[in-house]
């Protein structure tokens, strides 16, 4: 796609976040097809519809939805919104809608979800989406914003790939769609940076029954742990070679404060009794940090204690 045209999109995975991209995506013009599987009949009778922080909507009332991969065919852009604990479903549900060409975007949390897509489409060019956008499917097709003015979405190529070429294309496209988009020159500094405050957040929240992330700040042991979690993934993003600052844990924790009760995404897949993402958001980490030699030892405990629910 040329700099300004539009772009033909497949999304995969069109739950609470890859809706969230469709919709802005076709309302701004590009030629957006959805693949659904349980939202399929609600949402070819009723539409989709995005409700924004002050209630204002966005509304599809007939998107272009398939319940078939085949049906939405190749396109130009394939956004991947599937859960990370669905990355197995990539083989099966990815081929009949990526071509040669076909720019690979991947919104989900946690590690390894570009590299998954690069090692069955080596020459596809890969981005990884990093969503600070916090967004929730209340019911079928209707997908509810709770960040006022949404969060932003900052966008990296997959290191040894292609995506660095669309990186441009991608962030105006995004924008012009109403995402606030900034690009990042290390997709794996940023996904650590993110971890930072999805393993402490996601993690503990859950740990202690799906709370709201204040139950854990406003607890002075659980706070803590929270300090003492992302300091490990810290030292770990830095030990693989990303100079994360020390002084960025404590604007996560100022940031968190004002946050009030926030539920992170996992605690509400908890709360609805989905898998969590163990794997890509607490397993990986610990695995890829124990072995450039940093003990992680909250860490492990975490791991262990999600493993047991
Ligand atoms: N929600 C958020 O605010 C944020 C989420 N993220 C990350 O984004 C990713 C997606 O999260 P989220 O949008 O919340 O998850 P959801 O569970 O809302 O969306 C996942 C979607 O994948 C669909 N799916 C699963 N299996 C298939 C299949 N075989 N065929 C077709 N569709 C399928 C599900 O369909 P069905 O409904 O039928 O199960 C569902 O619509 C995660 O990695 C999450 O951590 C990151 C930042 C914020
Ligand atoms: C970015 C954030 C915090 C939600 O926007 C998230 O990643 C999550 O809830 O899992």
């Amino acid at each position: 796609m040329e700099t300004g045209g539009k772009a033909s999109i497949g999304i995969i995975g069109s739950g609470a976040l890859g809706s969230y991209f469709g919709i802005r995506l076709a309302k701004a013009g590009h030629s957006v097809g959805f693949l659904l599987r349980s939202d399929y009949e609600p949402v070819q009778q009723r539409g989709m519809r995005l409700v924004l922080a002050g209630d204002q909507e966005v509304i599809l009332p007939s998107p272009d939805i398939a319940n078939d991969p085949d049906q939405l065919g190749k396109r130009d852009w394939v956004i991947v919104g599937l859960k990370t604990t669905r990355n197995h479903l990539f083989k099966t549900l990815l081929p009949p809608v990526v071509g040669p060409d076909t720019l690979l975007i991947t919104i989900q949390n946690g590690l390894g979800n570009a590299e998954a897509l690069m090692e069955l489409f080596p020459d596809n060019p890969v981005i990884g989406a990093l969503c600070q956008i916090g967004v929730n499917r209340k019911a079928p097709g209707e997908i509810h914003s709770f960040v006022p003015g949404d969060g932003f979405v900052q966008i990296g190529a997959a290191v040894g790939n292609r995506g660095n070429d669309y990186l441009d294309v991608c962030q105006e496209a995004f924008e012009a769609a109403g995402i606030r988009t900034k690009k990042t020159a290390s997709l794996g500094e940023a996904l650590w940076r993110k971890l930072m405050w999805n393993v402490p957040f996601n993690g503990l929240t859950v740990a202690i029954g799906g709370k709201g992330t204040d139950a854990v700040c406003g607890n002075p042991e659980l706070r803590q742990t929270a300090v003492a979690l992302m300091e490990e993934i810290r030292l770990a993003g830095n030990a693989l070679g990303y100079p994360i600052e020390p002084a960025y844990t404590d604007k996560l924790m100022g940031f968190t404060d004002q946050l009030g009760s926030y539920m992170a995404s996992s605690v509400l897949d908890w709360l609805d009794g989905r898998r969590l993402e163990v794997e890509a958001i607490f397993r990986k980490p610990l695995e890829a940090g124990t072995a450039v030699g940093v003990d992680m030892p909250e860490l492990k405990k975490l791991v262990e204690k999600l493993d047991q629910l």
